[in-house]
């Protein structure tokens, strides 16, 4: 293996076992991959040698003779340096990997410790970039305007927070939070109501994250059939079930070196549960068919608008494996909760509205902007979006007036209908997406508007025959937004040739 490729100067490496031939086994192992490496016997001598001079990355076994290595992770914390730490845990004691993280490792190995496993997990926490700043919280009066829209200058962790809009003291802490994880390989649970921004945040995560240049993978749960969930997560050699033709591989051999975000978790069944546990303690997975385990190398990022703790109460989802997910949680409140970012929402959502529909720029009203905000917005901020893509597609986008969003005011709450209008038979189908944001039922207004809608774009494919472009011409749109239309709705659309429409996201 070359040494070290990704690195101009070799890395200064402190290594902390008390176990001479363990220690001089890593120190080997490091030394021919080109770096510096010391070395220290106890918790005292490490602290002396951290005393003298600066490292890159620390790994230390747990058990000290004179501590354990969670000290001298408290030790790093406490004088706020910069050195990444690996911990060596004993096998079979997941709460020492789970606690080591919780604590700020960059990452945990356990004993007997794999060397190939070793040097990846090395590089990885030497790869991992400074940290990406975070907005810092603000005084109580203060009234800054919401971030400046992202720009990808400024590097795609700070273009990822920028795109999680809102200004709200709980929106910065939630910013502040994913900045602060992001630097480690330690599991982030997403928690919200739906529509809060989850898949945002876990975004985020990813792009302020030393993984950030690799793939970010996302899997609905709930979306993927109980038989197909084994082949879909790890893969399946050719022949392993019918229909399967040719290798293919997995999410997780998808989202190698990246991030794999798993929505929805509590939708997974427990045979799953299991097989999920067994991947994220052994780093490995067995595509189906296969007869070896394979390594996989992935950061895992969850969510779930459930409470997985009562789920785990009910028996419906296991207890190791919300340990094993849960190390560090993020929790985003209901938008109900943070008002404050509404407006700065609007404009933004607006501003995306406009440009993906083709019309000229929006703005809200005052009295319309007070409409929205004495709303409840059960569905949080996916129901702000889907109101005002409503407000533009019925109301008069072209003169840049959202008069329609007045029934917003009048609709009677009680009587909005939770389930939008069901799709006619007729409309050729393609298979559904494994992962679209439809919205989903008991989302109040904006999944009746939702249903108007649907109505409209439906009735004007029928009576055109279903041709795109005729359907478009009766509606005043070009084909391209009534295509646009279609995905965002979740109405899949066959086009001629037979090609699908790209899976909406
Ligand atoms: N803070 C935010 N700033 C800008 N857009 C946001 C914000 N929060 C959510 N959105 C937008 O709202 C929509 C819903 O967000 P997202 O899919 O991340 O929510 P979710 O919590 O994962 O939803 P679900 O639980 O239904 O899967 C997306 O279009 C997203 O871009």
């Amino acid at each position: 293996m070359s040494a070290n490729p990704q690195r101009a100067a070799p890395a200064r490496i402190l290594v902390v076992d008390d176990e001479p031939d363990l220690c001089t086994l890593y120190e080997l192992t490091l030394l021919r991959e080109g770096h510096q490496v010391r070395t220290a016997g106890t918790l005292a001598q490490a602290r002396q040698c951290l005393a003298e001079q600066d490292f890159d990355a620390v790994i230390t076994d747990m058990r000290l003779p004179d501590g354990d290595g969670l000290g001298l992770l408290r030790y790093l914390a406490a004088g706020q340096r910069r050195e990444r730490c690996i911990m060596i845990t004993a096998y079979g004691s997941p709460e020492n990997a789970v606690e080591a993280l919780k604590s700020g490792a960059f990452d945990y190995l356990t004993k007997p410790v794999d060397l190939r496993q070793f040097r990846a997990v090395v590089q990885s926490a030497l790869q991992a970039p400074e940290p990406v700043t975070a907005p810092a919280p603000l005084p109580a009066a203060d009234t800054r305007p919401t971030a400046p829209p992202p720009e990808e200058d400024a590097g795609p962790g700070q273009a990822a927070l920028a795109r999680l809009v809102g200004e709200s003291a709980a929106m910065r802490s939630v910013k502040r939070r994913v900045a602060k994880v992001a630097r480690s390989m330690a599991p982030v649970l997403v928690h919200g109501e739906s529509g809060t921004g989850k898949e945002l945040v876990a975004r985020a995560v990813h792009a302020c994250s030393h993984r950030h240049a690799g793939p970010f993978v996302p899997v609905n749960c709930g979306a993927i059939p109980d038989n197909l969930l084994e082949a879909e997560f790890f893969g399946a050699r050719k022949g392993s079930y019918t229909g399967a033709v040719q290798d293919r591989e997995g999410f997780f051999q998808a989202a190698a070196g990246g991030t794999l975000f798993l929505d929805e978790i509590g939708d997974l069944p427990l045979a799953m549960q299991a097989k999920l546990l067994r991947a994220i303690q052994e780093r490995s997975v067995r595509p189906l068919g296969a007869t070896q385990e394979e390594p996989v190398d992935v950061r895992i990022v969850s969510a779930t608008h459930k409470n997985l703790a009562a789920a785990v109460h009910g028996g419906s989802f296991r207890q190791d494996l919300f340990y094993r997910l849960n190390v560090i949680e993020i929790a985003i409140p209901p938008l109900r909760e943070r008002r404050e970012d509404i407006a700065a929402l609007c404009q933004v959502l607006l501003a995306r509205i406009a440009h993906e529909s083709g019309v000229p720029a929006i703005e809200l009203a005052p009295e319309q902007l007070a409409a929205i905000m004495r709303a409840p917005l059960a569905g949080n901020v996916r129901e702000l979006e889907n109101l005002l893509y409503r407000a533009v597609a019925l109301g008069g986008a072209r003169d840049s007036n959202l008069g329609d969003l007045a029934p917003l005011d009048e609709m009677p709450r009680g009587a909005v209908p939770s389930q939008p209008a069901p799709l006619p038979a007729a409309v050729p189908l393609t298979p559904a997406a494994p992962h679209r944001p439809a919205s989903a039922p008991g989302q109040g207004l904006a999944a009746w508007l939702d249903g108007q809608e649907r109505q409209l774009l439906m009735q004007a494919l029928h009576e055109s025959g279903l041709d795109l472009a005729a359907a478009a011409q009766r509606l005043g749109l070009a084909a391209r937004p009534l295509r646009w239309r279609l995905q965002r709705l979740g109405i899949p659309w066959a086009e001629d040739d037979g090609a699908p429409a790209p899976a909406p996201r």
